[in-house]
């Protein structure tokens, strides 16, 4: 099939580049032309487990296009894909500014049938506002193009986008149209071959179900945090509590794990999102509010621990940071907890040394060049003058470092782990101090 994705940012490229890896001929359109560019060179903007070797194979052979010929990419696609940014607004609520953007673009050039399908997570009610913008740009032609619109909302992870993406729980897809689902079929058959994986919906249902799957992953996070919290002043080990809970089966042991708080560019927003939605339609969103306001305390927790244990004496103390993205295998700042904890430092008067195997180069785009900020080549460089390493993100590097090494190289021999990552009683039987998150040591 041919099929056109707006935007190649972690949803776009993704999409584009696994459809084309199953056979299909892709477009992928974007309004940053150095990106479109770079592309095009086999440069990809985003560290992704996978995507590069996909996005140059299918490039070169010829499945893969990229351009910001906007008119082109139109006359390209029977499915035109938006994955275009959603972010929040001021109130929290989600911004349509770019979706409405390509629905005007769609309208410009479109000249044959085709399904226009919002994947960018957008609110109850986008895809009517999809309809209306396209609908207004084809009044001005004074054309009548057959076009359809759905909502086939993303579920995938950053840090395994691609096999999440070539192996999907479910593909939803929100629709009233046989056209669509029979377009749809046919796209996504080869992700659905031993298992059925397409599940058809009205179109609110799809849009709100893909709020209700991140905000529920986000309350299970700000629970754990909580009854580590909790663990922390009653003298019980959120770790064994963890195991505890999580081997109920309706439980489960996934997105329990205590730590520094969630982040990225989807929890954070998309909770917001969905209270702005139900504060607008009169309901009062208890839970996710807490949800959210628990998050924000938690990204706090590691700068009090740190303070805590210094007294507030932090002013001239210098502090080593392992992992600054929000998780790992990936690149990603955005709303990462070590921004929190950093920015806390700096505004004590501490400086930070800090090292991520992947997200440097985006810190240093982040922050720029400043005295208070070291960025080091390697873990251990972090370590030397530093009063305590502190871990903000579980990169499979730091599983098991050299303790005898830290203990020597620090100047105080104290670990505070965000991700809760080591064992505490192996690091004090070896001399080292450790704070972990809801532990009861
Ligand atoms: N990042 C993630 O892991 C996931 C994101 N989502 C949702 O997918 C959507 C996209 O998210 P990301 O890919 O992270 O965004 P992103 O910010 O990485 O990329 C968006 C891209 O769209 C481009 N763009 C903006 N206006 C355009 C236009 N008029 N025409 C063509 N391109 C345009 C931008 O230049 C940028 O490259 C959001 O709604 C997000 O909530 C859903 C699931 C996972
Ligand atoms: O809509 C989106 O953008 C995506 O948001 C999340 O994916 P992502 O944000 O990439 O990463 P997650 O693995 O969900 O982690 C999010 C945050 O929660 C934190 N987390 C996760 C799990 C856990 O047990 N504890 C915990 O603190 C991570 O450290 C990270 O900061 C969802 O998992 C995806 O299904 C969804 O498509």
């Amino acid at each position: 099939m041919k099929v056109t994705v707006f935007g190649t940012g972690y949803v776009g490229l993704v999409t584009g580049a696994c459809l084309a890896e199953v056979g299909h001929s892709v477009m992928c359109v974007d309004v940053d032309e150095s990106k479109i560019e770079n592309l095009k060179n086999g440069q990809i903007p985003i560290y992704e487990p996978g995507l590069e070797s996909i996005v140059k194979s299918n490039f070169s052979e010829g499945r893969l296009k990229f351009t910001t010929n906007a008119e082109e990419a139109v006359a390209f696609g029977t499915v035109q894909f938006i994955a275009v940014g959603t972010p929040p607004d001021e109130d929290g609520s989600a911004d349509l500014r770019y979706v409405l953007k390509v629905a005007e673009t769609i309208g410009q050039y479109l000249n044959h049938e085709a399904v226009v399908v919002t994947k960018s997570t957008v609110p109850v009610g986008t895809s009517d506002k999809v309809r209306a913008q396209l609908d207004s740009v084809f009044s001005t032609r004074d054309v009548s193009v057959p076009y359809h619109v759905a909502s086939n909302p993303e579920f995938l992870k950053e840090g395994a986008a691609v096999s999440d993406f070539l192996k999907p729980d479910r593909i939803i897809v929100g629709t009233n149209s046989s056209f669509v689902e029979s377009a749809m079929q046919e796209l996504y058959a080869p992700f659905n071959r031993n298992h059925d994986r397409l599940m058809f919906m009205d179109v609110r249902s799809a849009e709100l179900t893909k709020y209700a799957a991140n905000a529920m992953l986000a309350t299970k996070i700000s629970f754990i945090n909580e009854v580590a919290n909790i663990a922390e002043y009653v003298g019980a080990d959120i770790e064994q509590v963890r195991q505890g809970i999580g081997s109920d089966p309706r439980i489960g042991y996934q997105f329990i794990y205590p730590g520094c708080g969630y982040g990225g560019s989807c929890f954070p927003k998309d909770v917001k999102a969905l209270v702005s939605t139900a504060k607008r339609v009169g309901y009062q969103p208890e839970l996710l509010e807490a949800v959210e306001s628990v998050n924000g305390r938690q990204k706090e927790r590691l700068f009090d621990k740190v303070n805590n244990y210094f007294n507030g004496d932090l002013k001239g103390r210098t502090f080593a940071i392992w992992g600054l993205a929000f998780k790992p295998k990936t690149d990603d700042m955005r709303e990462a907890s070590s921004r929190v904890l950093m920015e806390a430092l700096w505004q004590a008067g501490a400086t930070v040394k800090a090292y991520d195997p992947e997200a440097m180069q985006e810190t240093q785009r982040i922050y720029g060049s400043r005295e208070d900020l070291q960025l080091m080549g390697t873990k251990e460089a972090c370590l030397s003058n530093a009063d305590a390493l502190i871990i903000c993100t579980e990169w499979k590097a730091f599983w098991a470092p050299d303790f005898e090494f830290i203990k020597s190289s620090l100047n105080e021999p104290l670990i505070v782990d965000g991700r809760n990552m080591y064992n505490p009683f192996r690091l004090e039987e070896m001399g080292l101090k450790y704070i972990g998150i809801g532990r009861s040591n």
